[in-house]
């Protein structure tokens, strides 16, 4: 029996973390680490390879249970929640793998109904077709349902794997490296299709990224994750300007 909990629907913050620690053996990977995500933001979290992004990510969705810290997601504290409980989150929070983890067997079709069907949600054909054509021609792919993904490029998989997520209307997206692999040009497209979705489904997201030139695209907000904590935040402009010899590694 999947368990309901109550979303709050008024939040300004969609994610609050709060003295989070986080290590593995003698390895204090995140050290009293505070994050908050606003409504409608996308806050890029840049940090050299090894700093901890993705344990920071997989602590937001459950995956890592950290030694001490608290993280709200939607009013929720998803620290004590067991995996059951945290089935509303996950619905509401749509996760974006950098290996885009579309399946290689099914159509496209078949991949963007897969989150339908895994969350139990009933629809008829007519409003699924509608779902995915909404979907579809929102990451600009109109009429590929019935392509495999071994016939799409880098950059199709990329959206359809957006697509996927935006099945099922998420508040949230979280983003791993996702230009990570294509080259610059096709980079610069999924960046403004970002842009493009954040505005569309008014969705707030976290972005862990290497790539500078689409962070100055994307984000509203840098957050510097060194030495396991928010070093420093601020937008790309500001940062830019940093004295600091660590910030400004990132960005010559
Ligand atoms: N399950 C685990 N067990 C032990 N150590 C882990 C585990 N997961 C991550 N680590 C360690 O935590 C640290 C941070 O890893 P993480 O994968 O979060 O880095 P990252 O910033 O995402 O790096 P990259 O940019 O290269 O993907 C590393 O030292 C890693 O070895």
């Amino acid at each position: 029996m999947k368990n309901h909990i109550k979303l709050d629907n008024t939040l300004k913050k969609m994610i609050s973390i709060d003295g989070l620690n986080v290590s593995f053996g003698d390895n204090h990977v995140l050290r009293n680490l505070d994050l908050t995500l606003n409504k409608g933001e996308n806050l890029t979290v840049l940090g050299k390879s090894g700093s901890g992004k993705s344990v920071l990510i997989k602590c937001i969705i459950g995956l890592i249970k950290p030694d001490s810290g608290s993280i709200k997601v939607l009013g929720q504290e998803v620290t004590n929640l067991e995996s059951n409980e945290l089935y509303d989150i996950r619905k509401k929070t749509g996760f974006l793998f950098q290996s885009n983890a579309l399946y290689d067997s099914m159509t496209v079709r078949e991949n963007l109904e897969f989150p339908l069907r895994r969350h139990g949600i009933e629809k008829s054909k007519e409003e699924v077709d509608e779902l995915v054509n909404e979907a579809l021609t929102n990451v600009g792919l109109p009429e590929t349902e019935e392509m495999m993904p071994s016939e799409l490029s880098g950059g199709m998989k990329k959206r359809i794997a957006l697509a996927r997520t935006l099945i099922l209307k998420p508040d949230i997206i979280l983003y791993d490296e996702p230009t990570t692999g294509l080259d610059p040009i096709t980079g610069k497209e999924i960046s403004h299709l970002m842009l493009d979705i954040q505005e569309k489904y008014n969705t707030s997201s976290i972005i862990i990224s290497h790539d500078i030139y689409g962070i100055k695209i994307v984000a509203n907000r840098i957050f510097m994750l060194i030495d396991g904590m928010c070093y420093d935040d601020g937008t790309y402009n500001q940062l830019k300007k940093s004295k600091d010899s660590k910030v400004k590694s990132f960005f010559e």
